[in-house]
């Protein structure tokens, strides 16, 4: 089946033969270490032998779990081992960085799915699949893994919601108990054997705290309440009721101290599990009062007083069948705790209504005591196996959350082990069918065909024998045992024939439950019983009328439904297997039988698992999981060259079937298989041939098949590639950033300048507004001072003194004074600039000029002193400059305060355009 991909065979021939011999002298020999190999795949070579070895010297040194590649192979220890489920390991599990490197145990498994659940990877949900003989296990490792989820799934931060989850956990806890009790049984292969398969739904919230669970039955063995095989018991319950009811329930229930019951074989034996207050203490958390608890097992004592009824022959077969001697009161007793009519009751055991005609006309016919026996039965096993399915429908209103608090879970699957005895009916084909398909084996196509058979048409073993031997005929998975003179059929199942009676078998499957039971029980007037029961007028309108009813749903038909509908719950979760395996069949402690284990492994299909691992191959993942998660490597492969993977994959893809939806995903993977040397020579030591030889992949019809090495570079390859992804991711980002960034800080830019400008314009506006206020009102003061000078000044022009010799003022200047002026017009120019030169001429110096200029006698300073224009009456007082450019002569002093600027100007004095240039006092008197 399965295409070596890469032409790497593990061990070649020449090179192969000794050094196997070596492997396996080092092995033999080196037998104290075995116990220390925590996987059977580490075991060289992997053989059965050694394998056996292996798990008989860890279980001889008391170590209880060991790896199988991707299973856990669990041993019954058959004996308490002191902290080997104590909290404080379920919390250094819960707490390891890399649970899986701890010793392997089944904490390992629970960290492990619940680490799944955590990480969202899909699928997010888990299942682990508890398998194993009866005996081996599976209750305990369920249990132990409850307890565990409830310790590490529980750690709500405030002090109400871990109340809440303490509560929920004590709930799904307490719903073992009471399920124990009644839908387990003391066989002879363990005493506290389940004698129904369960899924529990541990349902966990978006944090992966426990809110709830859910619990889903199949194929409770309800013929148990009726019939149990020599040496085996009933279920719990009943034992418990009579061992534990106080003398006051005993009165109520009708259960005397040591009285037999013929439904209760072995009851002298006494059971750890014949605890009757852990089970009314645990329906009690439930929700399960204790009024309808005394009502429970008011119906269950009126079981067992009903199993006591006997028939004796019936000489007439027109009449009904009598009682024997001391069954009368025993209808009475049942009549009465199941609170029905006595005479119906007995009426409906003895005597068989049937409907006949256009009419419906009912007819009456006793039965013979055979048929009374199996109605009784019926009876029974009606009621019981619709109590346990109420208990089951109690327990999960009481644990099952809402919907909306919870997102993922954890599915617990406890399944009966595959079952070959030396009379097999349908129960154990339903429970090898059921096996076979979760081992996804091919009989799951033999039953397929089987259907074809139709076990619900009325036929006798012989023909049915026939029937199904032409139907299947040329099938290499029905074998036919011709010695045999049972009428039987064999099955070649994956762990080994089983030979099918089929006796009865039809009987079985149709599972006939005659109405008028029902009609009876309906008539009850016990508060459970109407539960159980109710009446249904629609149904019982359409049957006084004679229509059909709906079709008869047979064992088999209900089974394969819900193994589906399981089935298809567990294709959508990541599923774990742990493997129980029961050391020997007596129960005890220390004991290692390897016939018996070596079944086991066979059973369970870990031979497979093994020989598998003996190849090299102990790592399997479906083509689309592989594809899924693998597919992102395509982008470590070189566009041009294809690697020499594609070469085993074309030879795979040989016998795959095009037809397959699986077809679409070949291209896929044959592009990942391609990437494989390139990973190989990547992770290749330089120099070393045998690490740069790329790891062996086998690609099977579903599925892949590679080693741990394959595997760790892999997902070496995954996290480079995912790697190189987050940087690109990273890269773009921060590119993205940059430029937006970029972006902004442009805009701000903009933003600003634009502001700027405009505040700059509006206030270069405001200050030319104000230096245009300040202009025009320095020009009106100006040409304000100018009139009001001129006004107020006698000024004589330039112009007119230089032209005419006379000033048009009112009084006549002396010719000498004439002379002067000439002078002064004609020097002042120098004199002006050599007064206001900054450097050279200085002090006394400029004094001098300005005399000179205005041709003062040389004398002392301070008999030119400044005067008043009025106190002059004629003569150049002052020359000024005009604004208007041109030069005045005064020949009065100026009224304004403005022009006193002698000719040697104080610092502080203020000069402007009507300045006294030059000023004379003494002109006019030498
Ligand atoms: N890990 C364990 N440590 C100690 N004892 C164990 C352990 N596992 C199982 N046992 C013992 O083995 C008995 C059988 O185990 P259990 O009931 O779990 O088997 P099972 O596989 O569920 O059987 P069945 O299919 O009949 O229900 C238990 O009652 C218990 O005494």
């Amino acid at each position: 089946m399965l295409q070596q991909v890469n032409g790497h065979s593990s061990v070649s021939d020449a090179q192969g033969g000794e050094s196997f011999r070596e492997d396996l002298q080092e092995f033999l020999s080196g037998e104290a270490p075995l116990h220390q190999l925590d996987d059977l795949t580490k075991v060289n070579p992997v053989t059965l032998e050694t394998v056996l070895r292996c798990l008989q010297a860890r279980y001889m040194a008391d170590t209880f779990y060991t790896n199988a590649g991707c299973t856990l192979v669990a041993l019954n220890p058959f004996k308490p081992v002191p902290q080997l489920y104590s909290p404080e390991l379920m919390r250094e599990y819960h707490a390891a960085p890399q649970p899986q490197k701890l010793k392997p145990h089944i904490f390992t498994v629970g960290e492990q799915t619940y680490r799944n659940v955590k990480s969202l990877i899909e699928p997010v949900n888990q299942s682990i699949i508890v398998s194993g003989e009866s005996g081996a296990g599976k209750t305990w490792t369920s249990r132990c893994l409850m307890k565990f989820y409830a310790v590490v799934a529980a750690s709500p931060t405030s002090w109400d919601s871990h109340k809440i989850a303490e509560r929920i956990e004590q709930r799904i806890l307490n719903s073992n108990p009471v399920m124990e009790a009644f839908g387990n049984a003391c066989t002879l292969r363990n005493n506290n054997s389940s004698r129904f398969g369960k899924f529990i739904q541990l349902q966990l919230n978006s944090a992966q705290q426990m809110t709830g669970a859910a619990v889903q039955t199949y194929l409770l063995e309800k013929t148990r309440v009726a019939c149990q095989a020599s040496s085996e018991r009933n279920f719990h319950i009943f034992y418990q009721m009579c061992k534990g009811a106080s003398a006051d329930e005993r009165l109520q229930w009708h259960l005397p101290k040591g009285a037999a019951f013929s439904w209760l074989p072995n009851s002298e034996r006494t059971l750890e599990e014949d605890c009757f207050e852990v089970t009314r203490e645990a329906m009690l958390h439930l929700g399960i009062e204790t009024p309808t608890q005394n009502n429970v097992f008011k119906v269950l004592a009126g079981l067992l007083h009903l199993g006591n009824i006997r028939f004796a022959d019936s000489e007439d077969e027109a009449q009904p069948c009598q009682l024997m001697d001391d069954a009368k009161c025993s209808v009475r007793t049942s009549a009465l705790l199941l609170l029905l009519p006595e005479d119906p009751l007995l009426e409906t055991l003895r005597i068989r209504t049937i409907r006949a005609g256009r009419q419906q006309q009912v007819f009456r016919k006793p039965c013979s005591r055979a048929e009374c026996d199996t109605r009784r039965d019926c009876l029974a096993k009606l009621v019981y196996s619709r109590l346990f399915d109420w208990l089951v429908s109690v327990i999960n209103s009481s644990i099952c959350a809402d919907p909306s608090s919870w997102s993922t879970f954890i599915g617990l699957l406890d399944v009966y082990g595959f079952e070959s005895f030396p009379h097999n009916s349908l129960e154990q084909l339903c429970i090898n069918y059921a096996n076979e398909k979760l081992q996804q084996h091919f009989v799951a196509h033999y039953l397929r065909a089987q259907q074809e058979c139709r076990l619900n048409r009325p036929s006798s073993a012989a023909q049915l024998q026939t029937r199904i031997e032409s139907a299947l005929a040329g099938r290499p998975c029905l074998g036919h045992n011709k010695l045999s003179r049972e009428p039987s059929f064999i099955v070649v199942h994956y762990a080994g024939p089983v030979r099918y009676h089929t006796a009865g078998l039809v009987e079985k499957n149709k599972d006939p439950i005659p109405p008028e039971l029902t009609r009876l029980l309906q008539q009850s007037q016990d508060p459970v019983l109407k539960v159980l029961f109710p009446t249904d007028p629609e149904e019982k309108s359409q049957e006084e009328q004679g229509q059909s009813r709906a079709p008869v749903l047979t064992v088999v038909s209900k089974f394969k439904a819900s193994l589906e509908q399981l089935l298809q719950v567990l294709h959508r979760t990541t599923p774990h297997y742990i493997r129980c395996i029961k050391p020997n069949g007596q129960g005890q402690a220390q004991t290692f039988l390897r016939e018996e284990v070596l079944s086991q492994l066979e059973a369970c299909g870990l031979v497979e698992t093994i020989h598998i691992s003996a190849a090299g191959f102990p790592i399997r993942v479906s083509h689309q999981n592989f594809v899924e998660r693998y597919e992102l490597l395509r982008r470590l492969r070189p566009r041009t060259s294809p690697g020499p993977c594609s070469l085993s994959l074309d030879e795979g893809r040989s016998e795959w079937s095009p037809h397959t939806e699986e077809a679409a995903l070949q291209p896929l993977l044959q592009d990942i298989l391609r990437t494989l040397p390139a990973l190989t020579q990547a992770a290749a030591i330089p120099g070393d041939p045998a690490e740069a030889m790329p790891a062996p992949v086998y690609c099977g019809r579903t599925k892949v098949f590679m080693t741990d090495s394959m595997l760790e570079l892999l997902e070496r390859g995954r996290a480079q590639v995912l790697e190189q992804c987050a940087r690109c991711i990273q890269g773009g980002w921060r590119r993205h950033q940059h430029r937006k960034q970029e972006r902004q800080r442009r805009a701000a830019v903009l933003i600003q300048a634009a502001v700027r400008s405009w505040l700059s314009r509006k206030h270069i506006q405001r200050l030319h507004t104000a230096a245009m206020v300040i202009q025009r009102a320095w020009q009106r003061w100006r040409i304000r001072m100018a009139c009001l000078a001129s006004k107020e000044l006698d000024g004589v022009e330039e112009k007119h003194l230089s032209q005419a010799p006379h000033s048009p003022s009112s009084f006549p200047l002396p010719q000498a004074q004439t002379r002067l002026l000439g002078a002064i017009i004609r020097l002042w120019p120098l004199g002006l600039v050599l007064a206001n030169a900054a450097v050279g001429v200085r002090g006394f110096q400029r004094k001098l000029v300005v005399w000179a200029c205005l041709q003062l006698p040389v004398g002392s300073p301070s008999t030119y002193t400044i005067q008043t224009a009025q106190q002059e009456q004629a003569g150049v007082m002052s020359i000024r400059a005009l604004p208007q450019g041109s030069i005045r002569f005064h020949c009065r002093k100026s009224p304004l305060r403005y022009a006193d600027i002698c000719p040697e100007p104080s610092p502080y004095s203020v000069t402007g355009f009507n300045q006294i240039l030059l000023e004379r006092h003494r002109l006019s008197h030498p």
